[in-house]
């Protein structure tokens, strides 16, 4: 594990004491549930009826584009912005209601900013025993030594923030968020401020040490791929209601509508009635035996699932342009009848140069359908 790895050669007996320690979880997990929650800014209806529940040792990602409500969702439950309706519980307890607002420091949640908000004048030890005050000071600077240990930063302790990279700043932020070994610990878009190459490691490393810990997580994310690669479960908000919640798999293989779809995949969307099962596209007849004769469907084809090749078969198609992308290649094609031009991701190569026209098919498994309504 590359935690492990990360740790100095200079810490020794202290950092065995530590790991020895680190084989038990450092938090106690508590259930965190929302219950048919409503949320306005002045007339803005921000968040309309959620209930979400993460369970303990879950990593469940908020996922949903700009202005959803994600945050939100996180600043109600920290009890940094007051709950208008509905109810949370952490267990069986209820924290927010309409007779009860415990206050944040009460309960036992944890918070962990995007821009990571460490002080600048305070040292990394002092940083993290920052939220260690109800312990005495030798136990504090105990604690938050085990904390920056967990994370592999222990060697920066004396350091200050602005000595620190990103990645690294982003390690003490999650210490001095587990320090005080919250139930639950929320984290809005912890790595956005990351620059992609380090993402993956960092984000990564995160999930080992929220494993290791057994902390109950909620993590914020706009990105589709960051929530499958973290989340146990992953909730997907839109306009302030959830859309779905499931598996990376559920959300990925069987989306419950079009924009789940699309939030999930690249796809070409067409729309279309079905006539006795099928739906008709410029790409070709598409089964739609679920649906009643008449019915106005939407159709997605992930771009992946889409075939092209010189030899003739399948549907004609002309290619309008080309972008090389490493591995693949995006192609554009304009197909009789498509009103709009189509995409299509193949392997960089497989068409030759200079080729115009081309033959298109779909592979069965990258066509969803969809009531249309609206
Ligand atoms: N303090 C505030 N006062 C007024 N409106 C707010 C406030 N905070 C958020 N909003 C509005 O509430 C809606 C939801 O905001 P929220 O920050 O929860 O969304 P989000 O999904 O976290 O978005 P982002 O991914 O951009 O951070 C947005 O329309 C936003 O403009």
């Amino acid at each position: 594990m590359l935690l492990i790895t990360r740790v100095p050669i200079i810490a020794t007996q202290q950092t065995r004491a530590a790991n020895a320690r680190r084989t038990a979880g450092v938090t106690f997990a508590a259930r965190l549930a929302f219950e048919d929650v409503h949320h306005t800014y002045g007339d803005l209806p921000t968040l309309r009826g959620v209930t979400l529940a993460a369970e303990p040792g879950e990593v469940l990602c908020l996922l949903g584009p700009s202005g959803s409500g994600k945050t939100t969702l996180l600043r109600l439950a920290a009890g940094i912005e007051p709950l208008e309706r509905g109810r949370l519980l952490l267990n069986d307890r209820e924290i927010a209601g309409p007779q009860t607002h415990l206050p944040p420091e009460r309960r036992g949640i944890g918070l962990m900013f995007q821009d990571f908000a460490l002080f600048p004048h305070l040292t990394i030890l002092d940083n993290v025993k920052f939220g260690l005050t109800a312990l005495s000071p030798v136990d504090a600077r105990r604690e938050a030594l085990a904390a920056l240990d967990r994370v592999g930063m222990v060697h920066y302790a004396d350091n200050y923030p602005h000595a620190l990279s990103g990645g690294e700043q982003q390690r003490v932020a999650l210490a001095r968020a587990l320090a005080p070994r919250p139930a639950v610990l929320l984290m809005d878009e912890p790595f956005s401020g990351l620059d992609s190459r380090l993402k993956d490691s960092v984000r990564a490393e995160t999930l080992a040490i929220l494993r290791e810990a057994r902390a109950t997580a909620i993590v914020v994310t706009h990105d589709a791929e960051e929530a499958m690669r973290m989340g146990d479960r992953i909730a997907l908000l839109r306009d302030g209601a959830l859309e779905q919640v499931g598996t990376a798999e559920d959300l990925y293989h069987r989306p419950a509508n079009l924009f789940a779809a699309g939030f999930f995949s690249e796809i070409n969307v067409f729309e279309s009635v079905v006539s006795d099962g099928v739906a008709q596209t410029p790409l070709g007849p598409v089964a739609a035996k679920d649906f009643a004769h008449g019915s106005n469907v939407s159709i997605a084809i992930r771009l992946p699932g889409v075939e092209v090749t010189e030899t003739p078969c399948g549907v004609s198609a002309r290619i309008v342009a080309r972008r090389f992308l490493g591995v693949e290649e995006l192609v554009t094609l304009a197909v009789a009848g498509g009103d709009n031009p189509i995409d299509a991701r193949i392997r960089a190569g497989q068409l030759r140069s200079g080729v115009r026209d081309v033959s298109v098919t779909v592979n069965a498994r990258d066509i969803l359908v969809f009531e249309r309504n609206g």
